[in-house]
Parts: structure tokens; sequence; C-alpha cells
């Protein structure tokens, strides 16, 4: 059994993600915390029949790190949805400038209280608040690389979903795991590898080439399509709620002992700290960058245990030409999120 906390539980992401925690049985109990409403959400989710205890959690004051300390004692795993999210118009990297903030704070509170914790960022810009993150903990001396996951899961759900409208399967769950995803978290940083597609092969060889371009596209802006069609009320949090828990839920059944197979093989890509996970070092060497999403394997702890850099070998000379471009964005982002810790004026 696993406690569970939620930062930016009664957002948009927050409030669909604990409902779905609330309903997994291995969870013991459920932190809610949120600067506002936390109460109400706790207080909604407690009725539902289900063995997680959840209690809510808000500062009293904008001093207060009381309630934040309360909500994460004894947590294994926190996940980070905090932080506002875009309107038309705007890029990822616009919101750096409050959520870059809001994720330090949170993460502050994680080192305190709860330092062996496994964390998952959702918060964007996820390039540049997963190095925050990181060098959070290491002012704290609490940095474990293998403990820290940004949440690129929406990217492999997206790939899945227009994958299986590209060829026409009826249940885009026979495609999990199919399109390796690897890279960042936004445009053209985010790179899904087709060519290592194995069980589907032949039938995406039969696609034209414009369709595959098109729906490379697609994948790399899909969070784009969520953000017009909601029109100044947000992004994706319902599909995003979805992605959050599929990542979670291997960490927390990792945690709990089961003998899951999708935990103990390489599952979603996640965008982590290379040099510190097995697997990670060449990949940062070759692409010149210390973080990069790929294909993980879970720990019997919910860490990560290595990163599947095979799926790297033998891509196409367009795939290498992307993973490049990749690099490039992602290393500028990471630049931008280490000098917000490393550079602070204390
Ligand atoms: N990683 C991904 O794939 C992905 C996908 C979708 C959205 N996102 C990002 O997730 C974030 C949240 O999106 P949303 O739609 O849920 O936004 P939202 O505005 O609906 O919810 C954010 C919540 O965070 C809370 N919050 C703000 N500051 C806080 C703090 N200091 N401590 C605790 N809670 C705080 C707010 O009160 C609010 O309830 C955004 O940054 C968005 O871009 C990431
Ligand atoms: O697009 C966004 O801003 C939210 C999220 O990162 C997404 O991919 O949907």
């Amino acid at each position: 059994m696993v406690k569970v906390a939620v930062c930016g539980a009664a957002g948009g992401i927050g409030q669909p993600l604990s409902l779905l925690l609330k309903l997994n049985p291995l969870v013991s109990e459920l932190s809610l915390y949120d600067i506002a409403n936390s109460a109400g959400v706790a207080a909604d989710l407690s009725h539902i029949s289900t063995p997680a205890i959840v209690k809510g959690y808000a500062p009293a004051s904008r001093d207060d790190l009381e309630a934040l300390g309360s909500a994460l004692t004894g947590c294994e795993v926190v996940i980070i949805p905090a932080g506002v999210p875009r309107k038309p118009g705007m890029t990822r990297d616009d919101l750096f400038k409050i959520n870059a903030g809001i994720v330090r704070s949170l993460v502050a509170g994680v080192a305190k209280h709860c330092p062996r914790a496994v964390v998952c960022i959702i918060s964007n810009p996820v390039n540049a608040t997963v190095p925050i993150a990181a060098e959070e903990l290491k002012k704290h001396g609490v940095f474990d690389p293998k403990k820290l996951f940004g949440v690129t899961t929406l990217d492999s759900v997206r790939a899945e979903t227009f994958l299986a409208e590209l060829i026409g399967a009826k249940d885009p769950e026979v495609l999990r795991g199919e399109v390796a995803i690897v890279g960042g978290h936004s445009g053209d940083t985010i790179v899904p590898l087709l060519s290592k597609s194995s069980k589907h092969a032949s039938q995406i060889a039969k696609l034209p080439q414009e369709t595959l371009k098109k729906y490379i596209h697609r994948v790399q802006f899909g969070g784009d399509e969520v953000v017009q069609a909601k029109n100044g009320a947000g992004s994706a949090t319902l599909s995003m709620a979805h992605a959050g828990y599929r990542f979670a839920e291997l960490i927390i059944q990792a945690k709990s002992g089961k003998s899951v197979t999708r935990s103990r093989s390489f599952t979603d890509a996640a965008y982590v700290y290379l040099p510190g996970i097995e697997g990670g070092k060449q990949v940062s060497q070759t692409y010149g960058v210390d973080y990069f999403a790929l294909p993980v394997r879970l720990a019997r702890d919910g860490s990560a245990e290595s990163v599947d850099a095979s799926v790297l070998k033998g891509v196409t000379s367009q795939e290498r030409e992307l993973l490049k471009i990749a690099a490039a964005g992602v290393g500028k982002s990471v630049v931008q999120g280490t000098n917000f810790v490393v550079g602070a004026k204390l």
C-alpha cells in the first residue's frame, strides 16, 4: 500500500488524477495539496467506497509552509500538476515565469518532508521544470536521479491514439508501447520513433510518406489542438489525468510488490536525468544533453532501474534529424531550468 500526494490537486488535471488514484486499491492514503479548494475535493473523493484515506491540505497564508509539510510527510509518490496552463498563442515556455517558482517551492517541500519519494513532474514546461526540481533536490543534498520523472506519457497516449486512427486499429490499447517517444515534452522536442514499431511495422510501412509526416507533426503539436479547442479555458486535463495516472500506476504497482509485467519491462518514456541512470550516460554523451525522455524500466521501489537507449540505435535518417533538433531544444530548456535554481540569489 502506497501513500501518494498530488500537489495542485484541485486543478483541471489534479481533480481527475486524484479520482483515478482514489480508485486504486493499492493507494493507502491520498494527500491532496493545493492553494485553493483542496478541502472540497478531498471531502468529495473521500465518499468513494475504496480503501484510500483522502485528506486535503491548503496553506493558511502565502508564508504558510506547514500545510505542505503535513501533506507530504510519509508520502512515497508525489505527483505535481500545480501551475498555470497555456492559452491560445502561448508556448509552454511562456509558462516558465510562473511555474518555475511553483515547482521549485513544492520540490523544496519534498526535499524536507519526504526526500525518498518518487517525484513525477507534470507542470510545464516539463523540459525545464524537471531540471529545476533536480537542482532544488541537489541543493538539499537529496537528489536521486532514479526517483525524478518528467511525465511525458501523454505524448505516448497521443501517438497510440493517432496511429490507431491511421492503421484502423479499433482498440488503440493494442498499440501501447509500440511507438517509442523520446526527447522532451514540447513541439519539436517530442520525437516519435515509428521505425521502432515491431508488431505493426508492415501496416506503418504501407502509409504514404506525407501521412507519416503529418502524423509526426500531430504527435508533436497535439497539445495545441486541445489548447485551441478549449479556447482560453486551459489545456489538456482529462487526457493528461489518464496519462499521468497510467505512469503513476506503474510506480504504485512496482512499489506494492505486484508482479506486474509492464513495470518490469521498458514502459512509457519519461524525461529523466540521464547521467544518473543505467543506460543514460551514453545517450547524454552522444546527444550532448543531460535530460531526455526515454523508455524506462522500473525497479521494485518504483525508481528508474534503467533507460532503454537501444531505441536510439538504427533509426532512420529523418528520425536522426528530428533527434538533433529535439536535443538542441531540450538543451536550451535545461540551461534555463538549471540557472533558475543555481543562478538564483539567496
Ligand atoms: N506534462 C504534460 O504532459 C502536461 C499535460 C497537460 C498540462 N500540463 C501542465 O500541467 C499544469 C497544470 O495544468 P491544469 O490544467 O491542471 O491547470 P489548472 O490551472 O486547472 O490547475 C492548476 C492547479 O495548481 C494549483 N496551484 C497553483 N500554484 C500552486 C502552488 N504553489 N501549490 C499548489 N498548487 C498550486 C492551482 O490552484 C490549480 O488548482 C500546467 O502547467 C500545464 O501546462 C502538463
Ligand atoms: O499543451 C499544453 O500546454 C499542455 C500539455 O503539455 C499537452 O501536451 O497537452
